[in-house]
């Protein structure tokens, strides 16, 4: 499957360039910027396994060639719009767009856009960031893509997707609940960025602050609340892994991509991570006085960087 990776960022870098690796056959929609630093030093991965240095092919907006098979968008939220008239052009009656973003409204600009014949969810666990230099750094283990058809399926295009995405060095998985896993990594990531946003500092200082394990429990529940009043309460299983990472946090350093992210004194994804879990909590009546908190503390960062 000729396949495009928009974004070549921690998350598209990371999981595009491991399937460029692998041999698959991967192109990254960059802009000039990131197409220069990827033609003078390759595309770079630091993980916990090693180094590598992958040569990619990229191409700029303006050099789209024709339509693509599957279309993996790794853009942030606040680049959203820019990213779907910069990949106009690759969509063809055909493709398949799997979005790895956190958080569920990017999935409303797609269909939009595109309509819902193209577009798939997706989730994708990774720590990852940047070096200055723009090298990816995988921070700990984790590396798992998932993808499916949002409405459940079934999707016959959905074997040929699993097998693009398939076959290097990460987990992949097609699947007929992507929607679920959305939501479910929403919970997650949502409760890691407010905890260690709010606090600013790994979650496990938090744990280890006074008051840190109950204001740390008070979090999860809050985002619980939210998720179950809009329809989508998460399995056990979910809960299990994430009390797990919280518990585990007390021996690896975790943390989150906002935090990170407000850390380096970059944009932070308030509105589509936080703010819009808020919005669901008003909406449904449901009390969430950490999240509201949370979003105000994005929001005066975002507004005074
Ligand atoms: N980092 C992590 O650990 C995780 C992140 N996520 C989620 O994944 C999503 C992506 O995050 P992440 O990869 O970390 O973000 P990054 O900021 O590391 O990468 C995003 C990349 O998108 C590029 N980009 C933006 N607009 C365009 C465009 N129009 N055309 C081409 N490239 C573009 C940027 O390029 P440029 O250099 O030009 O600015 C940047 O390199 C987010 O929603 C995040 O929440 C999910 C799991 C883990
Ligand atoms: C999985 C996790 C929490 C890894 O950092 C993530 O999705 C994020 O930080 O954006």
């Amino acid at each position: 499957m000729r396949t495009l990776f928009v974004g070549a960022g921690a998350t598209g870098g990371y999981f595009g360039g491991r399937l460029a690796e692998a041999g698959r056959d991967v192109t990254f929609l960059v802009r000039p910027a990131r197409a220069a630093t990827l033609a003078a030093r390759g595309l770079r991965i630091h993980s916990p396994a090693g180094q590598s240095t992958i040569a990619v092919r990229t191409v700029t907006a303006g050099e789209i060639d024709g339509p693509y098979d599957l279309i993996v968008l790794a853009v942030k939220s606040y680049g959203l719009d820019g990213a779907l008239r910069d990949l106009k052009p690759a969509v063809g009656p055909g493709t398949v767009i799997v979005p790895l973003l956190n958080g569920m409204r990017h999935i409303d600009a797609l269909v939009s856009a595109f309509g819902p014949a193209h577009v798939y969810g997706g989730v994708c666990m990774i720590a990852g960031t940047l070096t200055d230099e723009g090298d990816v750094v995988q921070l700990t283990g984790l590396q798992r893509l998932a993808y499916g058809p949002l409405d459940g399926g079934p999707d016959p295009r959905l074997p040929a997707v699993t097998e693009a995405l398939s076959g290097a060095d990460f987990d992949s998985e097609g699947t007929t609940a992507i929607t679920r896993q959305m939501w479910e990594k929403w919970l997650f990531l949502a409760s890691l960025g407010v905890v260690t946003t709010l606090m600013r500092s790994p979650v496990g200082e938090v744990l280890a602050a006074p008051g840190g394990p109950a204001f740390t429990d008070r979090v999860i529940a809050e985002a619980v609340a939210i998720v179950t009043a809009a329809g989508h309460p998460p399995r056990e299983q979910a809960l299990t892994f994430l009390r797990g990472s919280i518990t585990n946090a007390r021996k690896v350093p975790t943390t989150s991509s906002m935090y990170r992210d407000m850390q380096a004194g970059r944009p932070v994804e308030a509105d589509a991570i936080v703010g819009d879990l808020v919005a669901h909590a008003e909406r449904l009546g449901v009390d969430a006085p950490l999240y509201a908190a949370a979003y105000t503390n994005l929001s005066v960062y975002s507004r005074s960087r």
